[in-house]
């Protein structure tokens, strides 16, 4: 019958150093080890306890420290590393050992300098000597994908005849693809003496973007160890992300049922602590984990999350951990998920509201990349108080430098009768020689100006810009506001609102 289970076995304390850049510690690699656990991994790659004592000790503390997940170390063909292993956990029970040589003819030739019967002499003696110390062996054909296929049936006997537990064909180099992946394991299947009484195992690295394709394809294969490392790191382009692949057979169980014992919340808490503790921090856009992988931006999307999430999410957000839909407002957004943020804020907007903020909402995210919170409640604030005072409406204006700090303003104004209004100003600054053109238009000979300030409402160079005015107006104090990212533009509209309230005897114009 068919084995469901697949088993997770995770390098990321081993391949995963192995990222450039990446040394981790023993109390990392314990903390790592302990969250790894807690995902349901069956079995942990400590580290390679002949590189360094501090390696060995590091395996060794993870191995005192997980209860559950076996924990085994690297070792080489040679009597030294099997021995470095074996002082490191040889007395601490559920550890093992994964042995490796590599058997391509590139790396046999070039690298080792060993014939074919050297390899499988080596490959026998160091599983044989390392059985009497240890019930789990794992033995890997390193670079196993450019090696003929009939010499991997050969040391594969011969290292199931020697004690090995577990046969590992890693596609060292990411040079296989998915189709050629499952013939190798399926003419490993159908070639090898006791193949059947041990476990096969998947070991796949990114280097042409395929090493969830590959792991995939070699659990259709009938693989039930994969190997990877949390985050995807690992030598080079890194290795199969595990999390992804638990994702996968969780998500498309329909169409693998395969079983894991991956606890899929702790995913998203996992991939957080591997990033901080490492250094290598995740793209946007990962799969499962990026901080993209739940958010949607444009409006036809979002208006399909907010009716109904399964139409453009594959996978609950809560189900991997952390992540939460996120609508992401920009350009790109439409009503629809304007008015959910503005419910979630607190403001209720009828239909004419929303289709006269969505102008200006519009207008904004065309020239500010992100739109925060706060310039969205501007954006309706103003519109509110726009609705009440529009004696007149300000349309455009230019400066001219005249000298130094001298500018000449040249504004247009709009009266609510549809007739244009034209003024010139020429004063100390922009913001002064818009005023005056203001107050030439439209004839304010007794009002001041007593205060003008300027505000930042959200983050960032193209933050929206708040204006604040007060004018006086024979004793009485009349304010105006308005924002824009232009605080030019902003400041005529703040002081035409002042305007407005002193020039509308409205009961509900406030007067100050
Ligand atoms: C595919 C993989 O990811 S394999 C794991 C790779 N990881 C690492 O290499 C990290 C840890 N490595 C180290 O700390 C060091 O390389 C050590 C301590 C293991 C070895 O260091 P050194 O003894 O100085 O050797 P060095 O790294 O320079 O060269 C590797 C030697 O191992 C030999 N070797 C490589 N693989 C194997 C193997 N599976 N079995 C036996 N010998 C091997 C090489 O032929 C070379 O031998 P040579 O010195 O006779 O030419
Ligand atoms: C040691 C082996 C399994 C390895 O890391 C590889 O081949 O990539």
């Amino acid at each position: 019958m068919e084995n469901k289970r697949v088993y997770f076995f995770d390098t990321t304390l081993r391949d995963g150093e192995q990222t450039p850049g990446v040394n981790l510690n023993q109390e990392e690699k314990v903390e790592i080890a302990l969250r790894l656990e807690k995902l349901g991994i069956d079995i942990i790659e400590a580290g390679f306890a002949a590189a360094s004592p501090g390696d060995a000790q590091a395996i060794r503390a993870v191995a005192q420290a997980v209860s559950k997940p076996m924990v085994v170390s690297l070792a080489r063909t040679n009597k030294e590393d099997i021995d470095a292993v074996i002082n490191a956990i040889g007395d601490i029970d559920n550890t093992g050992i994964h042995i490796f040589i590599a058997t391509s003819p590139i790396h046999r030739e070039r690298k080792l300098g060993l014939t074919k019967e050297q390899v499988v002499a080596k490959a026998v003696e160091s599983v044989s000597y390392a059985a009497k110390h240890f019930k789990h062996i794992e033995f890997s054909c390193e670079d196993s994908t450019r090696t003929e296929l009939d010499f991997l049936c050969e040391v594969a006997e011969k290292v199931i005849e020697a004690g090995a537990t577990v046969l590992n064909f890693p596609d060292t180099v990411g040079y296989t693809t998915p189709e050629e992946y499952i013939k190798q394991f399926q003419y490993i299947k159908e070639n090898t003496a006791g193949i059947e009484n041990i476990r096969l195992s998947c070991h796949c690295h990114d280097d042409l973007g395929l090493a969830l394709s590959n792991s995939i394809a070699a659990i259709k294969a009938g693989v039930t160890q994969v190997e990877g490392c949390i985050n995807g790191i690992g030598e080079r382009a890194g290795n199969v992300a595990l999390e992804e692949v638990a994702a996968l057979l969780e998500t498309r169980k329909d169409y693998y049922h395969k079983e894991t014992g991956i606890n899929l919340k702790e995913v998203a808490r996992t991939s957080k602590l591997v990033s901080r503790l490492t250094g290598i921090a995740i793209p946007p856009n990962k799969a499962v984990i990026g901080g993209n992988a739940f958010a949607h931006s444009s409006g036809i999307h979002q208006d399909g999350v907010i009716k109904d999430k399964s139409t453009y999410e594959i996978m609950k957000p809560e189900s991997i951990g952390f992540h939460e839909t996120k609508l992401v407002l920009g350009k790109l957004s439409g009503r629809n998920a304007l008015k959910k943020r503005y419910e979630e804020l607190g403001y209720f907007v009828n239909d004419e509201q929303l289709r006269e903020v969505f102008k200006k909402y519009k207008d904004l995210a065309d020239r500010k990349k992100e739109i925060f919170d706060e310039d969205i409640i501007a954006l309706l604030e103003t519109q509110t108080t726009k609705e009440k005072h529009s004696l007149y409406s300000f349309k455009d204006f230019s400066l001219q430098i005249l000298t130094d700090n001298q500018y000449r303003a040249f504004v247009n104004i709009v009266h609510s009768d549809g007739s244009l209004i034209e003024g010139v100003g020429e004063g100390n600054g922009p913001i002064d020689a818009l005023y005056k053109g203001i107050d030439g238009a439209l004839q304010l000979e007794d009002t001041e100006l007593v205060d003008y300030k300027i505000n930042s409402i959200s983050q960032g160079k193209d933050s929206i810009g708040e204006v604040f005015v007060k004018v006086r107006k024979k004793g009485s104090l009349f304010q105006g506001r308005a924002i824009n990212v232009d605080i030019i533009v902003a400041s005529a509209n703040a002081y035409i609102d002042a305007i407005n309230r002193l020039k509308t005897p409205h009961e509900n114009l406030s007067k100050i």
